[in-house]
């Protein structure tokens, strides 16, 4: 076995790889607006009700129609993953992991095509697009690698006339959430955490990306899933969702999104129901209110700094739980310096269709979305100095302008609450230590950077800044599975720590037997 390393990243600059982009666009392109059934047990099942998958850069394109589970289809799942899941979590875990690392081969064969796919279907650019379908490969081989060496259990100690081990056994059925913002990366790391480890699993994607979970379905089926490991029923969060986190024979939830959702879940797991006999574990990674740390202009270099903010703020639309939403700079010099160079870099981003590769700015998800971070460039121009940005426009598709806001006190809203979106707020801080004040005080804690050559400096952040995620001189996005394992502190989540490893022992127990000779 060759040992783990990361998916290369495409170089878009190299003629042959824009091609084969752009070859990948038309072909996905004459196959929009299919329909798509839900998957139980390997059977297809087509319903009246669909989800419809638009694209968020055209309103009116439809990526897909993809029919919708509901409660009744839902018990089905549950009954079919439950049964399953008495074959399943016997078969070895070495052909458990060969199927994630076939299912790796597939994918790394039909990444143009898969990550044309997400440039449809959630508005990803190229370079963004490539990366989460890379980081689906990478869980794909990081977690087969893990559980070939979990399945050795760990040695514990022995009296004379004794032996004892220690093995993990699976959990159950797990029902895995995912959202729609990595939504293949995401959703195939959660799902095949859950399978190799022996449980099977109810995969409900996010409704505005299910179209890429079921190309995911048809890749895991290829690759040698037996039918009911992993059963693809895309419904409502609150419909479906709340069925299914309540069921009694649900052993784990493992959800990716919202804190508002997140919360729910932990909260309703943690009724007991009649015929249940186990306590639900629940895996919950949320939001961020992520920030950047800028030393003085002694301490820091501040070209690095306006780089990393305005990558780690616009990357995506600031569409991720990493994105850099808050830029707290130290002393008046450096952050009058820091506040320029950060609008001009802003206005040389190009906003755009994601399909054309020089779009640095893509439209965001959907018209909830687009009204929500709307709502809060309007609330950021009381609460702050409008420096770059503000303009938005969705006659066509979701498109918002870069959006950047300087001299904002670090209570205001958008200074505190997860906008999702193209915005940053700007504050200034009189030193370090506060600096790293402002940085806490949200209720999240994920990623966090510093730019700061000074090493004391980064000592106290090391041990004080209180994310899950920080980094030095760089920006705050962009882990690498099994480099820099990722999850959050506080309200960002139960800190799982996906591509580490320690995350597949969340989705299994540990057994202790012990014989006497
Ligand atoms: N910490 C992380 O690793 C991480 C990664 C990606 C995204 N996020 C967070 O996700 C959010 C954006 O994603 P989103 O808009 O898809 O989040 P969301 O919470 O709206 O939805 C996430 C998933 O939960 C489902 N859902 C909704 N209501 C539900 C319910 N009552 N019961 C069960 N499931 C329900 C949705 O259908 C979707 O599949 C942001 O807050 C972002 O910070 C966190
Ligand atoms: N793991 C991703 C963020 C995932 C959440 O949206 C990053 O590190 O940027």
């Amino acid at each position: 076995m060759i040992p783990y390393k990361h998916e290369p990243l495409t170089d878009f600059s190299i003629e042959e790889n824009r091609q084969k982009y752009l070859d990948a666009l038309k072909k996905v392109e004459s196959e929009l607006g299919k329909d798509y059934p839900l998957i139980v047990g390997g059977e297809r099942i087509t319903t009246e009700d669909k989800i419809v998958s638009y694209n968020p850069a055209n309103k009116t394109e439809v990526v897909g129609r993809v029919s919708k589970a509901n409660k009744e289809i839902a018990e089905k799942a549950m009954q079919v993953a439950d049964q399953t899941f008495n074959t399943w979590k016997k078969v070895d875990p070495v052909i458990r992991a060969e199927i994630l690392f076939k299912a790796a081969a597939i994918v790394r064969r039909r990444k143009f095509e898969l990550s044309a796919w997400l440039t449809k279907e959630a508005a990803k650019p190229w370079a963004q697009a490539d990366a989460d379908i890379a980081e689906g490969i990478d869980f794909l081989e990081y977690y087969g690698r893990q559980m070939l060496e979990l399945a050795k259990g760990k040695p514990v100690e022995e009296l004379p006339g004794t032996i004892n081990k220690y093995v993990y056994i699976p959990l159950g059925v797990g029902v895995v959430i995912s959202p729609w913002n990595f939504p293949f990366a995401i959703m195939v790391g959660t799902t095949v955490a859950a399978m190799v480890t022996g449980n099977t699993v109810l995969l409900k994607p996010a409704s505005a990306t299910p179209v890429i979970a079921y190309k995911f379905m048809e890749i895991l089926e290829e690759a040698g899933m037996p039918p009911g490991v992993v059963n693809y029923i895309p419904g409502s969060g609150a419909e479906v969702g709340d069925y299914l986190v309540d069921h009694p024979r649900t052993r784990f939830i493992s959800f990716t999104g919202s804190r508002e959702v997140g919360v729910r879940i932990n909260e309703r797991a943690a009724i007991i129901h009649e015929g249940q006999i186990w306590i639900k574990r629940v895996i919950a990674e949320m939001g961020g209110k992520d920030a950047i740390v800028v030393d003085d202009a002694e301490n820091a270099d501040l070209e690095l700094a306006a780089q990393s903010i305005v990558a780690s703020a616009f990357g995506f639309s600031g569409q991720k739980c990493s994105a850099c939403s808050r830029a707290i700079i130290v002393g008046d010099e450096a952050y009058n310096k820091v506040v320029e160079r950060v609008a001009e870099l802003t206005n040389e981003l190009v906003v755009g269709d994601p399909a054309n590769p020089e779009t640095y700015v893509n439209p965001v998800i959907d018209a909830g979305a687009f009204k929500k971070i709307t709502e809060y460039i309007e609330i950021g121009k009381k609460e702050g100095r409008l420096v770059a940005g503000g303009q938005y426009d969705d006659s066509k598709g979701y498109f918002i302008h870069p959006t950047v806001f300087a001299d904002v006190d670090p209570n205001a809203r958008i200074m505190q609450e997860e906008i999702f979106g193209p915005v940053l707020a700007m504050t200034k801080a009189k030193d370090f230590d506060e600096a790293l004040e402002i940085a806490n005080n949200t209720v999240y804690g994920l990623t966090g950077a510093v730019i700061s050559n000074n090493r004391f400096h980064l000592q106290k952040a090391a041990e004080d800044f209180h994310v899950g995620n920080l980094y030095f001189n760089r920006g705050c996005t962009a882990a690498i599975v099994g480099y820099q394992p990722f999850g959050g502190f506080n309200m960002s989540g139960t800190d799982s720590k996906a591509g580490g490893p320690d995350y597949l022992l969340l989705h299994m127990q540990a057994k202790s037997i012990s014989e006497t000779l």
